[in-house]
């Protein structure tokens, strides 16, 4: 058999760096190496499947989002992990001319500057009210694709722009679930931050039967956290997946003080999934 070895640290992931690696073989009847050129070694990388990352999985599914993308759109992207990867590939496209007068709607002030950054005309939503495509990441989706969002506080934004015909989602397959809310991790809750008690306590009665917690997000120095919008989010932390999430939906919304919330129901036409095992698109 052919014993093989690296000459250079660098991971196999990398197709650059394997271009300039040495490449070691041994062949059956030889106890000698031979360095072999570069080419052989890019092609050697080809029998490989290198597992990828949690990032090499979000920026998969970024890139084949955005092949939704043409010449001309208005779209916006959301915020977090995820939709970096989907506006740095814009900000390539764009660089290298394979795109051209896309237009983006930002939906928080983190990527309104990463978007800045690599040179993508922005707008607000109010210049251009109906978007040809959003695409975003999630917290969570379910099997009818519905979804949690926001746990990078950017849900009112988000949730304004996604109504868009076409909403595209990517995720890992971490986010995957059956029912909404049994991650264990928080759903938010935006509020306006003078009634933010008051909002608690409804929330606490709301869904006293449920078997939930609730709670203030606080920033590092153990004040409220003020989001983008200068108000505040109360996290809602679910002991199992929420029965009925349409009606829990539909309850924090009439909550007086209640800005938004992060259950994001029949709004995503398809969702990208990266997985071990490649991609999966679903559409609605
Ligand atoms: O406000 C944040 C967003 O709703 C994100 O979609 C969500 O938090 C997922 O983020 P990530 O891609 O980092 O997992």
């Amino acid at each position: 058999m052919t014993s093989l070895s690296l000459s250079s640290p660098h991971s196999l992931s990398s197709p650059h760096h394997i271009a300039s690696t040495h490449l070691l073989l041994r062949t059956p009847n030889s106890t000698k190496f031979r360095t072999f050129p570069h080419r052989i070694a890019v092609s050697v990388k080809a029998l490989f499947n290198p597992v990828l990352t949690q990032d090499g999985l979000k920026k998969l599914v970024a890139d084949k989002a955005v092949d939704n993308v043409r010449s001309g759109m208005i779209l916006s992207f959301g915020t977090d992990s995820t939709a970096d990867f989907v506006v740095a590939k814009l900000g390539e496209l764009l660089k290298f001319g394979q795109l051209k007068d896309i237009v983006g709607v930002p939906t928080s002030k983190r990527t309104e500057e990463q978007a800045c950054s690599l040179g993508i005309p922005l707008c607000f939503l109010g210049d251009n009210p109906h978007l040809d495509l959003a695409i975003d990441d999630a917290d969570e989706v379910d099997l009818d694709l519905n979804l949690v969002k926001g746990r990078g506080g950017a849900l009112l934004r988000e949730k304004m722009v996604e109504t868009s015909d076409k909403f595209v989602v990517v995720v890992d397959d971490t986010k995957l679930v059956t029912d909404l809310g049994g991650s264990g991790l928080a759903i938010l809750v935006e509020v306006v931050q003078l009634c933010w008690k008051y909002n608690l306590i409804k929330l606490q009665e709301l869904f006293k039967e449920e078997g939930c917690d609730e709670k203030l997000r606080l920033d590092a120095d153990g004040k409220p956290y003020v989001i983008d919008n200068l108000n505040y989010i109360v996290y809602l932390y679910f002991k199992t997946s929420i029965r009925d999430v349409l009606a829990a939906g539909a309850e924090i919304s009439v909550l007086e003080g209640v800005v938004e919330h992060g259950l994001f129901l029949n709004m995503a036409t398809s969702v990208i999934i990266a997985g071990k095992s490649g991609v999966e698109v679903k559409n609605k």
